[in-house]
């Protein structure tokens, strides 16, 4: 990097303010994921698809909510040899879904990259998960004291490297990485807990605003939404946060 390049740098800021939010779909069924997008209305324009839903019927729902105009994030966490990833992400690129995450290992960003290719699928590489700190990282056999944000930087390197269209990682990591990666990759930050919301099983995180001054370009937020009186009012809320932070 050169010495004269500043160290805070923002991606290109998405052209509606409401894309910046990724509202996460963690619901049991098609049904209660349709009922909380109604809810939700037109506050919300990005929706994450992950575990919970995909297995449920959510990739079908995807396909609806592309028809519909809405953005969807298809939160798979790939990874397994490169075969495997490689035609796998194939098959996903057909689905139109926006974003696609794979877990931050070279051969299965190199793999994801491949398989991606020709297609508008942006794959996102997840670093470290927002719900470790260290003493998670010891017990999963990383060498003691190795912190999340060492990791981070590593994984985001590699990613740049590798040509990955974006990180995921915690938002109090968002200002290292965006130095890491420049303007030309997107930064997600899960991990966002509006002032006052419960942690829950995240363990590095902050509030909306905090995480778009640090340099996020889009907020994963799922039960501070969908489990809210009202999802919508929510959404709103951090919309409004998102807006009042961007510069
Ligand atoms: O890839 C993700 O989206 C993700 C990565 C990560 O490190 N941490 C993380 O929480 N997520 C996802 O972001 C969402 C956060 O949900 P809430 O904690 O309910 O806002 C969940 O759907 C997680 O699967």
């Amino acid at each position: 990097m050169s010495s004269a390049m500043p160290l805070r740098m923002e991606s290109a800021p998405a052209r509606d303010i409401r894309d910046r939010l990724i509202i996460g779909l963690d619901l049991p069924s098609v049904e209660e994921a349709r009922a909380a997008v109604d809810r939700i209305g037109d506050a919300g324009t990005f929706y994450k698809i992950g575990y919970q839903l995909a297995y449920a019927g959510g990739f079908e729902f995807a396909r609806e909510l592309i028809a519909e105009g809405k953005k969807v994030f298809l939160d798979l966490k790939l990874h397994d040899i490169g075969n495997t990833v490689e035609e796998g992400v194939r098959s996903i690129a057909r689905l139109g879904a926006t974003f696609l995450t794979v877990h931050a290992y070279p051969q299965t960003m190199r793999a994801a990259v491949a398989g991606k290719a020709g297609s508008s699928l942006k794959i996102l590489a997840v670093t470290v998960l927002t719900s470790y700190e260290e003493q998670d990282l010891a017990d999963a056999g990383y060498a003691p004291g190795m912190t999340a944000a060492d990791l981070v930087t590593r994984r985001a390197e590699q990613a740049r490297d590798l040509g990955i269209d974006g990180i995921v990682c915690a938002s109090p990591e968002a200002e290292r990485v965006r130095a890491i990666v420049g303007s030309d990759r997107l930064i997600v930050t899960p991990g966002i807990r509006p002032a006052g919301s419960e942690a829950g099983d995240q363990k590095r995180i902050l509030t909306p605003a905090d995480a778009i001054r640090l340099g996020a370009d889009h907020l994963v937020v799922a039960r501070p939404i969908i489990k809210a009186a009202d999802p919508r009012a929510a959404a709103e809320a951090i919309v409004r946060e998102i807006s009042g932070a961007t510069r």
